[in-house]
């Protein structure tokens, strides 16, 4: 590698995350520089990994704010960590670029240290790469993280019939931001899952700024809920965040346990009553319905859904308030996902259609 390649990893990586790796250096006694980084578990712990890619025009749109696409390339991954009920240790940042331009990456670098100081997790190393894809820039971080070797990590195969399904957050949220977003930039076509957009158009027409700030704030800066992780770590079975769209998200427990999960509408829209009461009581029923299907197929919330057994529910309804956390189904026998319908007497749940996002 040349020299301005160890320059730009110096000034935008190795300087200013140097002070929180050294306050790190027992658990990572070598970090960049050298040709692997160390880490060292507390004992008793076990390592937990995960790693995801952001890619330019499929994960973000190409003029996002560097600062925000830092924190979310760390972000997401830190939400793999919360929904093991791991505790963060250390990532590493793989970059490939299709140029050098040194505002982007302080920019960058930026929103990346602030998200890493917040959950006190320094880089260790990565690797830098020119791409010769035009606008091909690419992002992929790996996150390393610890629990106490006996914490199960909350196994997507482990929800039980009887479990109560709980959900965290407000789910659709990012993605009316993104639509927002694609909208902005003419490209609401792209993006738009159904056909109709008359109803969207008067959604978007009586929607309040603070709704639309927090909508775009959730795509471009989600939090990951790595405290929420570390507090359900008695409490949880199965758990996971809610990357691709509830009802497909949800579906990855159903699947592995070998079980159906029932997903109430009700409770959907009642936590959306909760976030914006006045904006959510004026709507009429098309928009109500249009909203619940963001809530149950839009992605990118990183939001965190679990099950739980019933004997967790007055530690549960403790924790509630500060996580938004909301009581959304139960677990019963048989297979799938389905969708009890607001007042729905006949409690005749209603299998729901896989519309998650997927890459192909
Ligand atoms: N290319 C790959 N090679 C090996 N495992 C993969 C690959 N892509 C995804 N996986 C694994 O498949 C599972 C589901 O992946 P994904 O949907 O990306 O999960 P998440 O939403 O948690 O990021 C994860 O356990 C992940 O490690
Ligand atoms: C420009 C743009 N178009 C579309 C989306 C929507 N989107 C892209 S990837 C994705 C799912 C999450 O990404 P993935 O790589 O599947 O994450 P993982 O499940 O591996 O955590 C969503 C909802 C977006 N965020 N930005
Ligand atoms: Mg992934």
């Amino acid at each position: 590698m040349a020299s301005l390649e160890f320059d730009l990893i110096d000034r935008y990586f190795k300087e200013p995350f140097g002070p929180l790796l050294a306050s790190h250096a027992t658990r990572v006694p070598l970090g960049i520089g050298d040709d692997c980084a160390m880490l060292n578990p507390d004992p008793g712990h076990t390592l937990f990994v995960s790693t995801d890619t952001l890619v330019s025009g499929v994960h973000f749109y190409p003029d996002v704010a560097p600062q925000d696409l830092g924190w979310k390339a760390l972000a997401v991954n830190l939400s793999d960590l919360a929904a093991s009920g791991a505790e963060p240790l250390g990532f590493t940042l793989a970059l490939s670029l299709p140029a050098l331009d040194p505002a982007w990456l302080h920019h960058f670098s930026d929103g990346l240290l602030r998200i890493a100081q917040t959950h006190r997790c320094p880089l260790v190393g990565g690797d830098t790469t020119k791409t010769n894809l035009p606008g091909g820039l690419s992002i992929t971080v790996t996150v390393f993280g610890q629990a106490p070797a006996l914490h199960s990590g909350f196994p997507r195969s482990s929800a039980v019939e009887g479990h109560r399904l709980w959900a965290q957050g407000l789910p659709g949220l990012a993605r009316i931001g993104l639509l927002l977003e694609a909208d902005q930039r003419g490209l609401y076509d792209t993006v738009a899952m159904q056909p109709d957009s008359a109803v969207w158009t008067a959604l978007k027409a009586g929607m309040p700024q603070a709704v639309r700030l927090r909508a775009c704030q959730q795509l471009n800066c989600p939090q990951p809920q790595i405290q929420l992780g570390l507090q359900l770590r008695n409490l949880a079975a199965a758990c996971l965040d809610t990357s691709d769209g509830l009802s497909g998200d949800v579906a990855h427990i159903a699947q592995a346990s070998q079980v159906a999960v029932l997903i109430k509408e009700s409770a959907l829209l009642d936590a959306w009553h909760r976030a914006f009461p006045e904006w959510i009581g004026q709507l009429n029923l098309n928009e109500r319905q249009w909203l619940l299907d963001c809530a149950l197929t839009g992605g990118d919330d990183y939001g965190l859904c679990f099950t739980a057994a019933p004997t967790a529910d007055v530690a549960l309804r403790q924790l509630s308030g500060p996580h938004a956390l909301f009581e959304l189904g139960m677990v019963t026998a048989g297979q799938g996902v389905w969708l009890q319908s607001q007042g729905d007497a006949s409690l005749n749940p209603v299998p729901l259609v896989k519309r998650s996002y997927t890459h192909f």
